[in-house]
């Protein structure tokens, strides 16, 4: 039987555990067929982003109506998207081309503190694509970026929805694994009505690279499967703990999230 397609319209993690790669396996993982849009290449190691050149904007949208014209995409999530004009692509792209259920991951710099968007970009992302988007998927550095609050407990994360919710968006998942000082990693999804606290168990790892790229695919392959918002977080949260469990180090510094275990035992 043909499997439900997802879109990714993202960056090349040379390391694996990021970007199209992570989004790729998740798909897989969850039983949907992946198509990409490339948007950059990126020199990457576990130690943090060497560096990146950037796919020509005509050229990202051309993958992504190549894809869309033939095969049919049931759902699409953006990560790393490299520059404003890559932005405005996409945003006149997606206003051509059906996507089904649009899902965007405001990714501005790696874990390690490396830059993934060139300067001015993420205003792009906020104008460009959140009024576009079906759910946005920030982490506490990107929610500080996008407005100012700074999340340190419920209120402020609460606080934190309703700010970015006024970009546009229909619903904001505000995802908390950078909350200090918290037993249980909480994200907060949010339509403006509803508020649904997602809470799990905070594992001791430091290997936690391309945790947000995972959690937002597996939710990406929930909705193209036809989920709500609300079931398609709730699945995609279940998965990532399990992936977030089972991280492992590879290279010096910070080790992937791992989908191994979704083959089954070994
Ligand atoms: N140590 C951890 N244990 C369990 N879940 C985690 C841990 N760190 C992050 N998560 C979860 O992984 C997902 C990604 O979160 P976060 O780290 O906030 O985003 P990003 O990877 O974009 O920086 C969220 O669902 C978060 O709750
Ligand atoms: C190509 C690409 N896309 C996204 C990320 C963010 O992932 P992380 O926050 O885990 O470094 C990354 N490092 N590289």
């Amino acid at each position: 039987m043909t499997p439900k397609t997802a879109l990714t319209i993202a960056g090349s993690d040379s390391g694996g555990g990021a970007g199209i790669q992570a989004d790729l396996r998740t798909f897989f993982a969850n039983g949907v067929h992946g198509l990409v849009a490339l948007t950059a290449v990126t020199v990457q190691n576990s130690l943090g982003v060497q560096g990146f050149t950037e796919i020509p904007a005509d050229v990202v949208t051309a993958q992504i109506k190549a894809v869309a014209s033939d095969m049919g995409v049931n759902a699409a999530k953006t990560g790393m998207l490299a520059t404003a004009e890559i932005i405005r692509a996409v945003a006149k792209t997606l206003d051509e081309v059906e996507v089904g259920p649009f899902v965007v991951d405001p990714v501005a710099a790696s874990m390690t503190g490396d830059a993934l968007l060139r300067e001015d970009a993420l205003e792009a992302i906020r104008t460009e694509l959140f009024p576009r988007a079906t759910l946005i998927t920030p982490n506490l550095d990107e929610v500080r970026l996008l407005t100012g609050v700074s999340v340190v407990d419920a209120a402020s994360q609460c606080a934190a929805a309703e700010a970015l919710l006024e970009f546009g968006s229909r619903w904001v998942l505000v995802k908390g694994g950078h909350m200090t000082g918290t037993a249980d990693c909480v994200d907060l999804l949010s339509d403006g009505r509803e508020y649904i606290s997602l809470s799990g168990p905070r594992y001791e790892t430091e290997n936690t690279h391309g945790g947000g790229d995972t959690l937002a695919s597996a939710i990406t392959a929930s909705l193209a499967k036809g989920a709500s918002v609300p079931d398609a977080v709730a699945a995609g949260k279940k998965f990532i703990e399990r992936c977030v469990a089972e991280a492992y180090p590879l290279g010096a510094g910070v080790g992937p999230v791992s989908p191994f275990w979704a083959l089954g035992p070994s």
